[in-house]
């Protein structure tokens, strides 16, 4: 790398509440999303080049796009576009968190080819204007750049940081394959509508018993509180993870979840030692493609050389 280079590294998520209610006029729906920012990260390094170029290493790199619908390419562009600003940059993703998996991973690089810009370009744009432009992104964007734990409402990209009295430990089982976001919305919307759900408020609010163990850092009153509104869709789509949910569960994880949209499970464990022992027990299960330990909440988007 030219000491022109800018790197960021940028967290995935998993969502502890995920809420959500019928769809509105515009296709999007309504949520109360709690984010907690977790230890696998992308890094994002922004070089200047000749033209705007996007390139990406990892063991899901293959399936990255790297044309201008990369959600890193789309940022570079939103903030050349808005500072007056030649958007000749060189992006390169060095990727860890899994595509299409319901952990953010998109919006991570685009939040993190955001702070990589603004930083080699000088814009002096404020916290505000760059969340702004992330909320133009999507709606997971703004939260890779704030990190930490957060309330989202809207369609996610209306943020409230929120306390967290402790570290979480997580153990992520990674599948074969995405889920497109879109459809896992739109089986949610048909498997409430066979049902005849009613999809609740019109806008959905965070859990008060959630929010109080998060604040306290109780990891069991937490896994008693966690829901996911899309997790049966996601079951739906890929029945497979019922398994991994089960095995997940019987090797003593305090909670047991899809993240977001899927196909990633995720699982609560009361401490570091009881994850790797979680992880473990779901790795000789042979129910996912792989399983990642790690921990949050961590910082959002973060400027590292
Ligand atoms: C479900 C969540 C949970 O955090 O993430 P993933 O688990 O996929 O990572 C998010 O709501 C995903 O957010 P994000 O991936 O940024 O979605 P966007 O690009 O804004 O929208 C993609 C599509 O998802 C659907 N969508 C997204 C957000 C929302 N509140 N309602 C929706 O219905 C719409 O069909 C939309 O066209
Ligand atoms: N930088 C990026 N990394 C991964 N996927 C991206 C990126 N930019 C755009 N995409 C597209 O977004 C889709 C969703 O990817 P991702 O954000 O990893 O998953 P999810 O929305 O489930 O959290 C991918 O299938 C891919 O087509």
């Amino acid at each position: 790398m030219t000491a022109q280079s800018v790197t960021v590294r940028v967290p995935a998520k998993v969502n502890v509440q995920l809420a959500v209610a019928g769809p509105r006029p515009d296709g999007f729906h309504n949520l109360a999303n709690v984010f907690l920012a977790v230890s696998l990260y992308d890094r994002v390094t922004a070089t200047p080049a000749d033209e705007l170029r996007v390139t990406c290493s990892g063991p899901d790199a293959d399936q990255v796009p790297l044309d201008t619908s990369n959600l890193a390419a789309r940022a570079a562009l939103a903030l050349a576009e808005r500072y007056g600003r030649d958007a000749r940059v060189h992006l390169h993703i060095d990727k860890d968190i899994p595509v299409a998996g319901g952990m953010a991973g998109g919006s991570a690089d685009g939040a993190g080819a955001l702070l990589a810009c603004d930083a080699l370009w000088g814009t002096g744009a404020s916290r505000d204007e760059l969340l702004g432009i992330c909320a133009e992104l999507g709606s997971d964007v703004p939260f890779g750049l704030l990190g930490g734990v957060a309330l989202g409402l809207g369609r996610g990209e209306r943020l409230t940081p929120l306390e967290a009295g402790g570290t979480f430990h997580w153990v992520f089982g990674l599948a074969d394959g995405g889920l497109s976001t879109p459809a896992v919305y739109a089986e949610c919307d048909r498997l409430r509508a066979e049902a005849g759900t009613d999809p609740g408020p019109e806008q959905p609010s965070a859990s008060a018993v959630l929010l109080d163990a998060l604040r306290v850092g109780d990891a069991g009153a937490l896994a008693g509180a966690v829901a996911n509104d899309l997790q049966e869709a996601a079951v739906s789509l890929r029945p497979s993870l019922a398994e991994t949910l089960s095995a997940g569960s019987a090797a003593g994880a305090l909670a047991a979840m899809v993240s977001g949209s899927g196909p990633t499970t995720a699982f609560l464990a009361k401490s570091a030692e009881e994850a790797e022992r979680v992880a473990a027990a779901l790795r000789a299960s042979g129910t996912c493609r792989a399983v990642r330990v790690a921990c949050g909440p961590v910082p959002g988007a973060t400027v590292v050389g």
